[in-house]
């Protein structure tokens, strides 16, 4: 395919649709064989009703116990792949390095990404062209919500998009301070001023968020170390082409390791609530045992009856309560018991789960403002770590708490269904409300 044709072959995928085409996904093919890939398991990608692209073999049969997926490490893009790529580490001087000023690794794989990407685009010459056409042209995540659509979502949503705003704009002006002023090769173009976009780095950091797999870094083979001073935190992530198309579902356990002996990375089925999967069934891994919240932060859907879902509430959302409910408004709450709180940490915790019920430490604290006097610090220790048979009191509390956490997010819902359209973030975050309401409902009913 020439360059024209694949530029507007992207340009139509980003106004259409966000799953590529399906020949990018055969030429990959191709290329993942000539590494060493054998798919011994059989698999295929299709596009499923419930999930969109996903993976399932066509003649195998599997279960718990069995492998999924077994790639040769040298399929993934790692620290080892950019350790050994002499043009993407030229870039980085690293007299320029910093220890005050690092980045994640995976800010610096999403680096890496547009760099092959621009390789791609400007010399049809990138080892990772048929993977970076297999990637999807946007995501879902609450982050690439319109600015209306961001006015409607919840604290909870919000803060975490800020903090991750907050950070990707950190990581991409080191990275102008590193690189940007360095003119590329083949077009004369500057890296970070007309290349690498703030647009384009966003992009590219979220598909590294939403796809990247765990890895034991220490079972690569790798012998330089030209970005050691540069990176915070392990390299134990990797972007593993073609297993990236495996979705999550709560109700698998899958385990993945990285043998340094042979080099592959193996995938394994544990355990799944279906005794078999049959040919054509999707084949679904676990990204862990995530509540709703952080898999629509992190990677742009949510689950309906996630198994490992619980809701969580905040202080402000108590602070709230009080203000908005006619009969906890007219009492008096002394500014110890709110500091008392903060202080040991007694808010985060503060959730309430279907089967479990109401979490210690939200029962803590609504025992503590509601239900007594006492504000001194050291009877508020005694009765905050004291018998638990005590803080069975607050039922009436929680209730509220949970009637006004419903209003609030009804609210957010009718705000999001009035706007004349909706982005496919917006979409995928009405639904994330929809779920939490009738999961608060169903808590209610079933511990009222
Ligand atoms: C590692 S990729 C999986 C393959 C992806 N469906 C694709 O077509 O490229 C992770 C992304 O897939 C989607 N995804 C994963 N599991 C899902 C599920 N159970 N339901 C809906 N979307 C899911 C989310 O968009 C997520 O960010």
């Amino acid at each position: 395919m020439g360059r024209t044709q694949r530029q507007r072959q992207r340009r139509n995928s980003q106004t259409t649709t966000t799953t590529p085409p399906d020949n990018a996904l055969h030429v990959l093919y191709g290329q993942l064989h000539a590494l060493g890939w054998r798919n011994e398991t059989r698999l295929s990608a299709l596009n499923f009703a419930q999930t969109g692209r996903g993976l399932c073999s066509k003649s195998k049969s599997f279960q718990a116990g069995d492998e999924l997926i077994r790639l040769p490490a040298s399929c993934l893009i790692s620290i080892a792949t950019l350790e050994a790529d002499e043009g993407f580490k030229q870039l980085f001087n690293r007299d320029l390095f910093d220890k005050d000023a690092r980045i994640s690794f995976q800010a610096l794989v999403a680096c890496y990404l547009l760099y092959q990407g621009h390789l791609y685009e400007s010399t049809n010459d990138s080892p990772w062209s048929a993977y970076l056409d297999t990637l999807p042209s946007s995501y879902t995540t609450p982050y690439f919500c319109a600015i209306n659509e961001l006015q409607c979502l919840p604290e909870a949503l919000l803060e975490r998009t800020v903090a991750q705003n907050r950070q990707i704009r950190e990581y991409y002006q080191l990275l102008k301070a590193l690189v940007g002023e360095q003119h590329c090769k083949c077009c004369g173009q500057r890296y970070c001023e007309d290349i690498w976009t703030l647009a384009a780095y966003k992009r590219a950091y979220f598909t590294v968020n939403t796809r990247s797999v765990y890895i034991d870094a220490r079972q690569l083979k790798q012998t330089k170390s030209h970005f050691q001073l540069l990176i915070n935190g392990s390299s134990n992530l990797a972007l593993a082409p073609f297993l990236d198309l495996f979705n999550h579902s709560d109700s698998v356990q899958t385990t993945a390791v990285l043998y340094s002996k042979s080099q592959e990375y193996v995938l394994t089925l544990e355990a799944s609530s279906k005794t078999v999967l049959k040919p054509y069934e999707q084949l679904y891994i676990s990204y862990g045992a995530l509540p709703n919240l952080k898999l629509i932060t992190e990677y742009g859907f949510y689950l309906e009856r996630n198994a490992h879902d619980y809701f969580e509430f905040s202080l402000q959302d108590i602070e709230q309560l009080i203000v908005h409910n006619k009969e906890l408004a007219t009492q008096n709450y002394h500014r110890n018991i709110f500091k008392f709180i903060r202080e040991h940490n007694l808010m985060d915790q503060m959730f309430v789960h279907i089967q479990d019920g109401c979490s210690h430490n939200l029962r803590v604290v609504l025992h503590l403002i509601f239900k007594q006097q006492a504000y001194f610090p050291n009877v508020l220790n005694q009765i905050a770590f004291g018998d638990v048979e005590q803080f069975n009191d607050v039922q009436p509390e929680l209730s509220y708490l949970l009637t006004y956490k419903m209003k609030e997010y009804q609210g957010f819902v009718d705000a999001l269904r009035r706007l004349s359209q909706l982005t496919q973030s917006g979409t995928v975050a009405l639904g994330y409300l929809i779920e939490c309401l009738r999961y608060l409902r169903d808590f209610e009913q079933a511990h009222s």
